[in-house]
């Protein structure tokens, strides 16, 4: 059986505003990869991932991402695209006024869970995928940034991503944290999560080298381990 396509362009170009930031864009990503988008800074890692997750609009070429078209999305599919995608970002993006629990909360609320004791149910099993189920009751500013930034990856997995998108998660993080979370997206790897990861983090890449996009001269290509 050919293995499931979760994402693919082709021949995309990828703007913001009049820049043309990427051109000829020819990309496909397959259930259960491991991803990694590196390149330069400014050379378009954070432009293609907001592309994929309907913060830019797709406006030559063809994508299809989680089964959503990106041509022609509308403003309200977005929420049902971005249902289906994990996001997690450099910085946290916690909501620093409630607990852990209820950041989690906030987000199942928001995409239309009502049972109290799924979602409880759910709370727990995202916060031990990350090992972070003791810390439930802590706020945002009482954790590390390796542990705000597990929680944020255990939200990433609350409605059960067909795909995760990682932009730069470790790039706030010290070596030894940033290994750390790496870990976190190894083992949700392993479990069956699709992960696309820009990163400008050479360590990691050598420490867990999988495939490896890079974006340069406005085009993005696919590299072997030895030439990154
Ligand atoms: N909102 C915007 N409006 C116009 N141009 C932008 C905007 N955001 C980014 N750019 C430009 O798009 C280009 C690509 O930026 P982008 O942030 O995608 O690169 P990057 O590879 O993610 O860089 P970094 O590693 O620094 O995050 C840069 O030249 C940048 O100046």
């Amino acid at each position: 059986m050919m293995p499931e396509t979760i994402l693919s362009l082709s021949n995309a170009a990828i703007y913001q505003r009049e820049s043309l930031i990427l051109s000829e864009v020819n990309v496909e990503v397959t259930k259960g990869e491991f991803v990694y988008l590196i390149g330069k800074t400014g050379t378009g890692k954070s432009s293609f991932m907001k592309t994929l997750y309907g913060d830019i609009p797709l406006q030559e070429g063809e994508g299809n991402i989680v089964s959503f078209n990106l041509n022609g999305l509308k403003e309200k599919q977005i929420p049902f695209l971005r249902r289906k995608l994990g996001v997690v970002f450099q910085d946290f993006k916690l909501l620093n006024d409630r607990s852990v629990k209820d950041n989690l909360l906030f987000v199942l609320k928001a995409t239309g869970w009502k049972d109290k004791k799924a979602m409880d149910a759910k709370i727990t099993e995202v916060l031990t995928k990350v090992g972070m189920q003791s810390k439930n009751f802590k706020y945002p500013y009482q954790l590390s940034g390796g542990e705000q930034q597990r929680i944020a990856i255990a939200r990433a997995l609350l409605n059960d991503p067909e795909l995760i998108l990682a932009d730069e998660p470790t790039g706030n993080l010290d070596p030894q944290t940033s290994v750390e979370v790496m870990e976190v997206l190894q083992e949700i790897n392993k479990n069956g999560n699709t992960i696309l990861m820009a990163t400008h983090d050479y360590a990691l890449l050598l420490k867990y080298p999988s495939k490896t996009l890079k974006c340069d001269g406005q085009k993005v290509f696919e590299v072997v381990q030895k030439n990154v």
